[in-house]
C-alpha cells in the first residue's frame, strides 16, 4: 500500500492555478509519477502542480519541494505552488518571512497579506544550454522558430529564458486570438527544446501591464503559471518593451512581477485555500 493512502493534502490555487500541497516532512517517502498522475485524475485532488514537502537538505530552510505536473513528470520552478507552499509554512507557525528550497535552489518567501505572498524567484538565465536550447543560439532575446506558413508565420521569434524551468514567450497583439490548446503542444515538444517547455502567448498593453495566456509543460492551459509571468516580465523588459515591473494580468487573476537591480525576480500574489482532505486508498490501488 502507498504511504500516501489516507495522507492529508491542502487543495488550494494560486490565482486559479490549482495546487495540490502535501507535507512528507516525516516520511521518505518519494512521490512516484504513476501516484502523482493518479492524485491528479480524482476530482478532489486534482491538480496542474503538486507540491510534496520533504524534510529541509539546507540549513536555514523550511522544506525541500519536489514540484509534479498533471502527467508526473518534474518541474523546477513553479511560481504559484510556492506562494500555496508558503501559506501553509505561515499558518503553521505564524513566521512572516521564511526559504524554502526546490531544485533550482532556494526561494525566500514572505506574507505580503492575510492570503497574498512574495517570492523570490532566483536569478534568469538566457544561455542556451541553461534553458535548454537543443543549439546554441547567441542571442535569446528572438530565436529563430515560427509555426505556421513560411510566408506568413502564425507564430515567430520567440524570447526564451529559464526561471529554473524552460519557458517560450511570443509577443503578440492579443493572446487569445490564438488557439492555444492546438498550437500550445506543438511548440511545447518542438525539438529545439530538449526538456520540453512552457508556451507564453503575451501582450504588452502599457509599460507595466502585460496580458498573459500560458500552455504548461506537463499540464496544458491553465488558469496561471507564476514562473511564465516572470519570465515574460524578464524577456520583456530585456527587450525594452516595458520598464523591470509590471503586472501580469492572466486569466485567474493578476500577477505583480519585479525584475530587481540584483538581478533577483520577485513574484507578488494570491493563495486561496479550498479544502483538505485525504488521499483515498483506492486511488493507488495500482498505482507504485
Ligand atoms: N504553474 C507553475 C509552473 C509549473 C511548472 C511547469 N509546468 C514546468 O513543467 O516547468 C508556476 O506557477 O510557475
Amino acid at each position: 500500500m502507498s504511504p500516501l493512502a489516507n495522507h492529508s493534502f491542502w487543495k488550494m490555487n494560486g490565482a486559479g492555478n490549482e495546487i495540490v500541497v502535501v507535507d512528507l516532512r516525516a516520511s521518505t517517502h518519494v512521490v512516484t509519477a504513476t501516484e502523482a498522475r493518479a492524485i491528479a485524475a480524482d476530482e478532489r485532488s486534482r491538480f496542474d502542480q503538486m507540491m510534496v514537502l520533504h524534510r529541509p537538505r539546507t540549513p536555514g530552510t523550511r522544506c525541500y519541494i519536489r514540484i509534479y505536473n498533471t502527467d508526473g513528470s518534474e518541474a523546477g520552478a513553479c511560481g504559484n505552488g510556492t506562494r500555496c507552499v508558503a501559506w501553509v509554512l505561515a499558518e503553521e507557525d505564524g513566521a512572516e518571512s521564511f526559504t524554502v528550497e526546490t531544485v533550482a535552489g532556494l526561494l525566500a518567501c514572505r506574507r505580503v497579506g492575510p492570503h497574498a505572498f512574495s517570492v523570490d524567484m532566483g536569478e534568469p538565465r538566457f544561455g542556451w544550454q541553461d534553458i535548454p536550447l537543443a543549439e546554441e543560439f547567441r542571442d535569446t532575446r528572438a530565436i529563430e522558430l515560427q509555426i505556421g506558413p513560411i510566408d506568413a508565420p502564425v507564430l515567430h521569434s520567440p524570447s526564451v529564458v529559464s526561471m529554473g524551468n524552460p519557458h517560450a514567450v511570443f509577443w503578440v497583439d492579443d493572446p487569445y486570438a490564438y488557439d492555444l490548446p492546438k498550437i500550445g503542444p506543438m511548440l511545447e515538444n518542438h525539438p529545439i527544446f530538449p526538456e520540453r517547455a512552457n508556451i507564453s502567448l503575451a501582450a504588452v498593453k502599457t509599460r507595466d501591464h502585460i496580458v498573459l495566456w500560458v500552455w504548461e509543460r506537463g499540464v496544458g492551459i491553465t488558469r496561471a503559471c507564476g514562473s511564465a509571468a516572470c519570465a515574460v516580465l524578464v524577456s520583456a523588459a530585456r527587450t525594452k518593451r516595458t520598464g523591470r515591473a509590471a503586472t501580469v494580468s492572466l486569466p485567474g487573476g493578476d500577477l505583480f512581477v519585479e525584475w530587481r537591480e540584483d538581478n533577483h525576480v520577485i513574484m507578488t500574489g494570491p493563495t486561496e485555500l479550498e479544502h483538505q482532505g485525504t488521499f483515498p486508498p483506492t486511488l493507488f490501488a495500482t498505482a507504485a
